[in-house]
C-alpha cells in the first residue's frame, strides 16, 4: 500500500444540538481521487472546511501528510490546493494580477508565477483575459481562474468542491485528463460533486456520506459488484431514496394550483 496522505478516524462534529459527522473513519492513499459524494448536508463541505482548518471544534483525529492538523502547526497548508464550491474573487483585479497575487501568498517568485499563471490560462483558453479584469469574466471562466489558482503551488492534496461547475464539455475533458495526469504524478484528489456520471469515470475509489456517516466505500466496479447499476442508482439505493416520481408529480400538481 502507497502512503497514506490523509487519516480520519471517528471524526464527530456537532453544529449546536445537532450531529452532523457522526464517526467518520477515512484513509486515503497518494494517487487516488476520492469521489466524496453524499445527499445535501449530509456533511461533505464541513469534513473538508475541517480538513482545511477552516472549521474547529470536532473531536476525533485527523492526520495529513501524518501529523495531526490540531498540533497547531499548519505548515501542511502549504502543500494543499482547495476549489471551494463558490468563491469571492475579487472582481477589480485582472486574472494575471489576482493569481499572482495568489501565488506570492504560497512564497512563489512573481516571475515564475506570471509564467504559470499565463501558461495555464492559455492552455485553458481564457489566456485572452489575462490582462482583463475578473469583473467580466464569464462563469466558466471564473471556475478556470479558481481551479488555475488552487494549483499554482503544485500542492501534493487537492480538495475539489463541485469543480467543473459551469465548465463547458471540451473544458470538463481537457479538466479530466488534467485529474487522471495529477493522480499519475501521485497527487491525491478529493473530489465532491452531485454529478454523478463524472464522479463514476474519475474516481479510483468513491466515498459516500448519508447522513454524517460513511455507507459505502470502494472502487465504481465494488461498489457496482455489489449493489448493480449506475452510480446514481447505487447512492439512491443506499441513501433510500425511492420515491422521485412521486414527488415530481406532487410537486407540478401544486405548481399548477392557481
Ligand atoms: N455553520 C453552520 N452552522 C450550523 N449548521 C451548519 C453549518 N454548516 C453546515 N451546517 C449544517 O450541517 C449539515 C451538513 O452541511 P454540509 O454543508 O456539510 O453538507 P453537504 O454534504 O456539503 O451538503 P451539499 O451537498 O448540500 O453541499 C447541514 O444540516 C447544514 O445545515
Amino acid at each position: 500500500m502507497s502512503e497514506e496522505v490523509l487519516s480520519i478516524r471517528n471524526l464527530r462534529k456537532n453544529f449546536g444540538e445537532k450531529e452532523v459527522l457522526k464517526g467518520v473513519d477515512l484513509h486515503v492513499y497518494r494517487g487516488q481521487i476520492i469521489g466524496y459524494i453524499g445527499p445535501n448536508g449530509a456533511g461533505k463541505s464541513t469534513t473538508v472546511k475541517i480538513l482545511l482548518g477552516l472549521e474547529g471544534d470536532y473531536s476525533g483525529e485527523i492526520k495529513i501528510f501524518g501529523r495531526d492538523i490540531s498540533n497547531g502547526d499548519i505548515s501542511y497548508k502549504k502543500k494543499i490546493g482547495y476549489v471551494p464550491e463558490m468563491a469571492d474573487v475579487y472582481d477589480n483585479l485582472t486574472g494575471y494580477e489576482y493569481l499572482t497575487f495568489v501565488g506570492e501568498l504560497y512564497g512563489l517568485n512573481h516571475d515564475l508565477v506570471e509564467y504559470k499563471a499565463k501558461g495555464l490560462m492559455d492552455l485553458f483558453g481564457i489566456g485572452e483575459v489575462f490582462h482583463t479584469r475578473i469583473a467580466s469574466y464569464s462563469k466558466g471562466m471564473r471556475q478556470k481562474l479558481l481551479i488555475i489558482s488552487s494549483l499554482l503551488h503544485n500542492p501534493e492534496l487537492l480538495f475539489l468542491d463541485e469543480p467543473i461547475n459551469g465548465l463547458d464539455a471540451n473544458s470538463v475533458m481537457v479538466f479530466k485528463e488534467i485529474l487522471a495526469e495529477l493522480a499519475a504524478q501521485g497527487k491525491t484528489i478529493f473530489y465532491s460533486s452531485h454529478i454523478m456520471d463524472v464522479v463514476e469515470k474519475i474516481s479510483s475509489r468513491i466515498v459516500l456520506l448519508n447522513d454524517g456517516q460513511i455507507v459505502a466505500d470502494g472502487s465504481f466496479a465494488e461498489l457496482q459488484k455489489k449493489q448493480g447499476g449506475t452510480l446514481e442508482e447505487i447512492f439512491n439505493q443506499l441513501t433510500g431514496f425511492h420515491n422521485h416520481e412521486e414527488i415530481g408529480r406532487r410537486f407540478v400538481s401544486l405548481v399548477q394550483e392557481v
